[in-house]
């Protein structure tokens, strides 16, 4: 059976998007689902995302990496899918829909997406990286030569090393531009690999370097591999609210495979 397929990006962050309204989608096919992200064999892509009808909100998120398995949640996927939606004339300008982590608020204007983030209260602050958890784990540490380092290596270290062990954490570089700038690396999990640009690792890094007084701004720029993203909060007594994550969100190409 064809199956169609549209493919967005955010940042380089890139994946396959299906309407599955119609519940068409085998969602138990790992090896589909990593055959259609395969750069060589299939379509190409960090992770693939369905579509889904909710009968609460506009619409569900169901995430999955490029290995083939399901995730949690991914920030940039999600700002895709709010782009997606509204291509579908499934939303127009704000919508609320459903996610592995939750419900989120979003909007969309151009092909800006805003993208509201869970509340984060733990922030484990070790000496030499920051750990939480912003709708995926994210591990954040500072990385000087930031821009000529072999973050593969580095990354698959650390994401398979303890504590993190066979359940993972991405894994997130980072150098400080200025008093509200930072530039990010990312390696991720289930990806098993660096990606252009991480949302929920972009904004763990805002967090971390927040909570870490690295910064005393709250609305913080990231620059990434795949481009620029902000992000913004409130903080309240050690825990972080009110997160939105800010950045562009395009539609690439469709086709069936
Ligand atoms: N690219 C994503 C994160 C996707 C989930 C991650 N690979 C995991 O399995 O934890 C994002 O933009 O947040």
């Amino acid at each position: 059976m064809q199956q169609e397929f549209y493919k967005y990006q955010g940042t380089g962050n890139d994946f396959v998007m299906i309407d599955n309204r119609q519940q068409t989608f085998d969602k138990t096919d790992t090896k589909q689902v990593a055959f259609l992200c395969d750069r060589r064999f299939g379509i190409g892509a960090d992770g693939l995302i369905l579509l889904e009808n909710h009968k609460d909100y506009d619409f569900k998120m169901v995430y999955y990496n490029s290995d083939g398995n399901e995730s949690t949640m991914c920030g940039n996927g999600g700002r895709c899918l709010v782009a997606f939606a509204r291509d579908l004339g499934v939303i127009e300008g704000n919508t609320i829909f459903e996610a592995i982590d939750g419900v989120h608020h979003a909007s969309i204007e151009g092909d800006i997406v805003k993208l509201q983030m869970v509340d984060v209260n733990t922030i484990e602050q070790h000496e030499n990286h920051v750990f939480l958890d912003t709708g995926s784990p994210h591990h954040v540490e500072h990385k000087d030569n930031i821009e000529d380092f072999d973050i593969n290596t580095e990354g698959a270290k650390i994401r398979y090393g303890a504590p993190y062990n066979e359940e993972g954490s991405n894994v997130n570089f980072v150098k400080k531009v200025s008093n509200d700038t930072f530039t990010v690396r990312t390696y991720e999990r289930g990806v098993e690999g660096e990606t252009l640009s991480c949302g929920t690792g972009v904004t763990a890094v805002a967090i971390a370097m927040h909570a870490t007084k690295e910064t005393a701004n709250s609305l913080i720029n990231l620059n990434v591999r795949g481009g620029e993203l902000k992000v913004s909060f409130e903080e309240d007594n050690g825990v972080y609210k009110n997160v939105w994550l800010v950045g562009p969100a395009k539609h690439v190409f469709k086709g069936s495979i």
